[in-house]
């Protein structure tokens, strides 16, 4: 597949760009960075640190290499990735976007290219944790509202939003697991909250030093808890999750695809 990477100095880009050009399933076609870089010009392997030319360019303009590839991966910014979407769309180009920060309206928005083009988002594209989700969604199914659900997600201090994608990926499973919307039983922090109100889904957000990504979900019971947790010890199984899911697109019409699909969980 030919693939273009968003980003491609950015922490993921960089890896998704490494991970791709050691695939032989894959051909790199370009890398897209933000206007006014220096590196805009360069070969896409010096940019991404790979070590060696890849032969193709980083570029500043999507829309001047889209019709080149066969799949974008993006994992760059929110703004950004919308501005991607709308040129998959406008050029029918199958996307994988693994950026997280969307508000429920522009999240919208990716299920709606879904009609006309192989859209597949995952807010996290860690086999382990999409393992985690089913176990989550099995756990809240059993126990419904008898325990008491707390998300403590962590990550690096340079990380963008809060909560984490995951996490609110996590908090939708189990809350329709519950027969509910995750945007009725949601609480940010607890702060000044007392008694705890029973039936919702509290968040919980911690930024510091270089922390790659932690999700643990509480289930609080009388007496006993349940804590099930997922820690990453770099970024590297994004990277490749990322890849896998650009691959799974090769052969697929329009419609919205998660890991799920990748993984048939
Ligand atoms: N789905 C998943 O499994 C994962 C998702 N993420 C998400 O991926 C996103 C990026 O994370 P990081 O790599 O840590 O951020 P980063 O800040 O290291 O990289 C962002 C990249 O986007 C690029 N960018 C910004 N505006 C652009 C534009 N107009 N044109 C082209 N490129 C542009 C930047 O130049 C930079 O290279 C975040 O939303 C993060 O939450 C991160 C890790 C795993
Ligand atoms: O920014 C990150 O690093 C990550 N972001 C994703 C999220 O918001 O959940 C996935 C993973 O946790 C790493």
């Amino acid at each position: 597949m030919k693939v273009i990477v968003i980003g491609p100095r950015g922490k993921m880009g960089k890896l998704i760009t490494q991970v791709a050009a050691e695939r032989d399933d894959m051909e790199l076609v370009a890398g897209v960075a933000p206007a006014g870089r220096d590196y805009v010009g360069q070969d896409l392997g010096m940019v991404a640190l790979i070590g060696r030319n890849l032969g193709v360019p980083v570029v500043d303009d999507l829309a001047a290499v889209i019709d080149g590839c066969d799949v974008i991966i993006d994992f760059s910014t929110r703004e950004n990735a919308l501005k991607v979407l709308d040129l998959a769309v406008k050029h029918g180009k199958a996307l994988v976007c693994g950026t997280t920060g969307f508000s429920e309206e522009e999240f919208a928005r990716f299920k709606e290219a879904a009609k006309t083009i192989p859209m597949l988002y995952a807010a996290n594209t860690s086999k382990l944790v999409n393992i985690m989700n089913k176990l989550l969604e099995m756990v809240t199914k059993t126990l419904g509202e008898d325990a008491d659900i707390e998300i403590l997600e962590m990550h690096d201090q340079w990380k963008k939003d809060a909560p984490s994608g995951t996490s609110k990926e996590m908090g939708e499973i189990m809350a329709h697991a519950m027969g509910k919307e995750l945007s009725d039983i949601a609480v940010y922090g607890r702060e000044g909250e007392s008694p705890r109100e029973k039936g919702t889904i509290g968040y919980h957000s911690l930024r510091a030093g270089n922390i790659p990504s932690s999700h643990t979900v509480f289930f609080g019971c009388m007496g006993e808890r349940l804590e099930i947790t997922h820690h990453t010890y770099n970024w590297e199984c994004f990277a490749r999750g990322a890849c896998d899911c650009a691959a799974y697109l090769e052969d697929k019409g329009p419609g919205f695809y998660s890991v799920q699909d990748v993984l048939n969980l």
